[in-house]
């Protein structure tokens, strides 16, 4: 692997103890060259403290950092400098000069260069963010995205061998936001940058990840292909975490053609070829049902009661709840405007079934 974490362990010292706190623990993963990775997490769990472990900003308690096969810290021991590491950095809030024009800014980390290698990196970088126009400006005559798009481009300039970014686009609003994660998308690609990426946005981590890592309290639960993230969570805080759904309780049946799982919707098996794994041994189980495994169709049989709906442009999210007293989430195009409190028929379409043990 081009950046390889291995049991990362980052501490704080603590407040009253002489003990340590361990901010991230034994966090392991490793991105090829060129791969976009994205850690997501809730507030606290440790995202930005491995990315500035990462920029060696922090130094590891325990546990490896690599990058390019050279070691970059490791706990008790090595510990590459950041100016040293060939990271480039992007944050949220923009930090360009102010007294500097736009060009001046993205030129910034290239002293070494001769003036005109300098001038034709420049144009060649503020043309790749779409700012080629803007090179004579102050930051200030820019907007938000385009001063992050200018220190994007300033990030890039020096060629850095990993580009670190924390939550750069979290001070823009939402429209925004979900474009220039696709357009930076496309940047990283086009340049073939390695890049590791912090948000607490799901649709943003969606929109750009080669590969997620689901933090919680410090540890990774689980480092995937988003579709995998989605369709076959590790863990029930990831499950819980990524995607609207519940979790209904469930048992194991020995049918004909194998196990199945019997949920208050009807037994289902694994439709996409991965038998239905069950997390536990088959007593006190629980299965989780997304909102878009659940269909609304008028000819069920099956009813359930719309308790609460919310409008989100092309679809409804309704929670729903059955006669059995199980809730459900049901994404329904949006031309179905259903009242609260009205009797909808439900199928279950369950095409990956997912199995945890029952909480509590
Ligand atoms: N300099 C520090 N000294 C002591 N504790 C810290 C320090 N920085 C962060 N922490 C603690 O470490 C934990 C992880 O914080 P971190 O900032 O890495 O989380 P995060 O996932 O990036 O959160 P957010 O999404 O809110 O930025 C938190 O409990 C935080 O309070």
């Amino acid at each position: 692997m081009f950046l390889e974490i291995d049991q990362a362990t980052v501490c704080y010292p603590a407040a009253h103890a002489a003990e340590r706190t361990a901010a991230v623990e034994a966090v392991s993963f490793g991105l090829a060259a060129g791969e976009i990775g994205v850690l997501i997490g809730p507030s606290g769990c440790g995202k930005t403290t491995l990315l500035r472990a990462v920029a060696g900003l922090e130094p590891l308690h325990s546990g490896r950092i690599s990058l390019a096969g050279q070691l970059l810290s490791e706990g008790g021991g090595a510990h590459v400098s950041p100016e040293r590491r060939r990271v480039g950095m992007v944050f949220q809030d923009y930090a360009l000069f102010p007294h500097l024009s736009v060009a001046q800014n993205v030129g910034f980390g290239l002293a070494g260069e001769s003036r005109s290698a300098r001038a034709a990196r420049v144009a060649e970088l503020l043309d790749l963010v779409g700012l080629g126009h803007t090179a004579t400006r102050a930051p200030h005559q820019l907007s938000g995205g385009q001063q992050q798009r200018v220190a994007l481009a300033r990030a890039l300039a020096a060629r850095p061998a990993l580009l670190l970014l924390d939550e750069p686009f979290s001070s823009l609003d939402v429209d925004l936001r979900e474009r220039l994660a696709q357009e930076l998308r496309a940047i990283l690609k086009r340049t073939g940058t390695t890049a590791l990426f912090v948000t607490h946005d799901q649709l943003e981590a969606f929109a750009l990840g080669d590969r997620i890592g689901v933090m919680h309290r410090g540890r990774l639960e689980q480092w995937d292909e988003p579709y995998a993230l989605y369709h076959r969570p590790a863990t029930r805080f990831v499950a819980d975490f990524i995607g609207h759904g519940v979790f209904a309780p469930a048992e194991l049946v020995q049918g004909p053609a194998g196990l199945r799982v019997r949920t208050p919707l009807g037994d289902f098996a694994d439709r996409s070829g991965t038998p239905a794994a069950p997390a536990s041994g088959g007593a006190g189980l629980e299965v989780l049902l997304r909102a878009d495994d659940i269909v609304h169709d008028d000819a069920s049989p099956l009813k359930a009661c719309i308790e609460r709906k919310a409008f989100r442009g092309s679809e409804f999210l309704y929670t729903l709840r059955l006669a059995s007293g199980e809730q459900l989430l049901a994404h329904v195009p949006s031309h179905h405007d259903h009242q609260i409190g009205e009797w909808i028929g439900i199928r279950a379409e369950i095409e990956h079934v997912v199995t945890f043990a029952r909480a509590g």
